[in-house]
């Protein structure tokens, strides 16, 4: 049967995992070197999407577990793809710590999942699932049609889940993809690790997608844990996955106490940039990209 992609039950009883049922937490045990965690969405029948800055280059598939909110079991990881393109140490030479262009992984479980009330894949762009759920299934859908109807031009309603102890909570924000989009990303530029940043294009690259501030609302912020979520664009009734979080200026788990300030941006890896790598690593996996 067809799977519909990107269905959450609404019911207000339902547990959180019902409500997101592509939310996974990821975790990579390094031997010796302790506990580092991420969070993912479940794409298809096999494949999660995460961000490629929760692992290093060494890291092994075996360490790697992801957990579905079942208390039950956690999946086994048979594969891990970083985008090619990533490299976090690229500007190093240029006094830029970490660079987050192209952030973005796929992992590959060794059990097919069974969908469920529980767990059932977030809609990705340009793909069949997408366009039913659009209800825009007349065949001559294409995948700009797709970027046109979720990325419009200006202040785009999305969402974020952050995970504290087991409970999931929404995280409402609005991605800036108008006249505001500048400022947006100007403020990379107040990041810890960017003061040597002199044009703020060498670390926020066209790949990026621009949430936080203040204006036209406060927009709550990410935290370092919440690397490799999905940013979420919800439309009638039904879940859009356009971005994967990246990177934010302000840790705002790290100081709980603090107010976020206005130039607390948080950064978004935009999947309509990385389609053909997408394509390549999904092609099995039956979610029909047009
Ligand atoms: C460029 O300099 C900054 C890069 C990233 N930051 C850490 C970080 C990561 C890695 C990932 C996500 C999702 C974050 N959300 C909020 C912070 C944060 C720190 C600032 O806290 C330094």
């Amino acid at each position: 049967t067809l799977s519909m992609c990107g269905l959450g039950w609404e019911f207000e009883k339902a547990e959180d995992h019902q409500k997101n049922p592509w939310h996974v937490s990821i975790k990579i045990a390094r031997p010796g070197k302790g506990l580092e965690s991420c969070k993912g969405a479940l794409v298809s029948e096999y494949f999660v999407l995460t961000a490629a800055h929760c692992f290093n280059i060494d890291d092994r598939a075996h360490w790697i577990t992801v957990d579905m909110g079942k208390a039950t079991s956690v999946n086994k990881v048979a594969g891990l793809w970083s985008h090619p393109q990533y490299n976090v140490g690229k500007l190093k030479g240029a006094g830029i710590p970490e660079f987050y262009d192209y952030d973005v992984a796929l992992l590959k479980l060794t059990q097919k999942v069974k969908f469920s009330f529980d767990s059932r894949p977030i809609c990705l762009p340009c793909t069949e699932g997408t366009t039913r759920a659009l209800r825009k299934a007349h065949p001559q859908t294409t995948c700009n049609d797709h970027k046109r109807l979720l990325l419009t031009v200006g202040e785009i309603p999305a969402l974020f889940v952050h995970e504290d102890r087991k409970k999931l909570e929404r995280k409402h924000v609005n991605i800036k993809n108008g006249v505001k989009r500048s400022a947006c990303e100007a403020d990379a530029k107040k990041a810890p690790l960017y003061v040597n940043v002199t044009d703020v294009k060498q670390v926020v690259t066209p790949r990026f997608l621009c949430t936080g501030g203040i204006d036209p609302v406060v927009d709550p912020n990410t935290c370092k844990g919440d690397s490799g979520g999905p940013l979420i664009i919800p439309k009638g009734k039904r879940f859009f996955q356009v971005g994967v979080i990246s990177w934010g200026v302000f840790d705002v788990c790290k100081q709980p106490k603090r107010k976020a300030p206005a130039y607390a941006r948080d950064f978004h890896l935009n999947l309509f940039t990385v389609l053909p790598w997408l394509r390549e690593k999904l092609a099995e996996e039956g979610l029909g990209f047009i």
